[in-house]
């Protein structure tokens, strides 16, 4: 078992607009986070947020806590959301199982001591897609199924845009903290989400893409409205958005990913929206 994290700075528009490809990409993607028998965390400076993924194969797997929170434990001052991306399994949360079959959430609130990830089967693991925020008060913990969360389509075939958000961890299922996760599955011929594109500099967001095609990638894009850029992603790596940054992504076919987020409010509809040609 191993518990491994590295730690990425908060950069500004400025510093961000002179990267290179390898610049932005050592920035922002994080493409080591699904890895047998780990638990890979990435430590943003962006509030606080850490991204994270479980595999558990061939034991269970236990969050520890991490030098650069300083607490006795992960949740002492934070909470957790969790997306299933692989195989049933379950976590136990300070002796309370919860089974998560694949794209079922979990919330768990502050101040629980132990958290630990299972597959149930050894030959089809589970994988446990997490995002953490600091927590300023104990909420309870709950489940969120596939039909418990709010679903809204958006977009349409002729703009290839066709695209159904399920919000998973969002104030209308579960009370929160900080931390809003949900996900987003683009329909068979549809390529664009998150376009017409907006901005929330209340909030930063992390996505990560999953359920992408072998041989296929997604081209992410982040950057000012006026001043964008791109990196290319391969499957089941995320990418750190920052509040001032578009977010949007185009694939070479149609996938599937998290979205996640923290910041001022706990408003999913607070985006300022940027006009398609106004981008450049
Ligand atoms: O702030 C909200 C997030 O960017 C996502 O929920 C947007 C999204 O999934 C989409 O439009 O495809
Ligand atoms: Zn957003």
């Amino acid at each position: 078992m191993k518990n491994q994290f590295q730690v990425r700075y908060a950069n500004s528009p400025n510093e961000t607009k002179g990267l290179t490809t390898e610049g932005l990409r050592k920035e922002f993607l994080i493409q080591k986070l699904m890895e047998n028998d780990t638990i890979n965390l990435v430590y943003t400076h962006f509030d606080r947020y850490i991204v994270g993924g479980a595999v558990p194969v061939n034991s269970d797997l236990k969050l520890t806590t991490i030098a650069p929170i300083k607490s006795d434990y992960f949740l002492e001052r934070r909470e957790i959301g969790i997306i299933n991306v692989g195989e049933s399994g379950s976590v136990t949360v300070d002796g309370k199982k919860y089974n998560l079959a694949y794209k079922e959430a979990l919330y768990i609130g502050r101040g629980n001591k132990e958290v630990v990830f299972s597959s149930d089967n050894v030959d089809a693991p589970a994988k446990f897609y997490l995002n953490s925020t600091p927590a300023h008060k104990v909420l309870p913990s709950k489940k969120i199924s596939q039909d418990e969360a709010e679903i809204v389509e958006m977009g349409s075939m002729e703009t290839a845009n066709a695209r159904t958000i399920r919000k998973l961890i969002v104030n209308s299922v579960v009370e929160t903290c900080q931390v809003q996760m949900g996900m987003t599955e683009l329909k068979t011929g549809s390529v664009w989400n998150t376009m017409p594109a907006h901005v929330h500099d209340r909030r930063m967001e992390v996505y990560f893409y999953f359920e992408v095609p072998q041989d296929q990638a997604v081209c992410h894009f982040m950057g000012e409205p006026q001043e964008t850029r791109h990196i290319w992603m391969a499957n089941n790596e995320a990418v750190i958005s920052p509040p001032w940054s578009i977010h949007s992504g185009s694939g070479t076919s149609n996938y599937t990913f998290i979205w996640g987020m923290a910041g001022e409010n706990l408003d999913y509809g607070d985006m300022d929206h940027c006009k398609v040609t106004e981008l450049k």
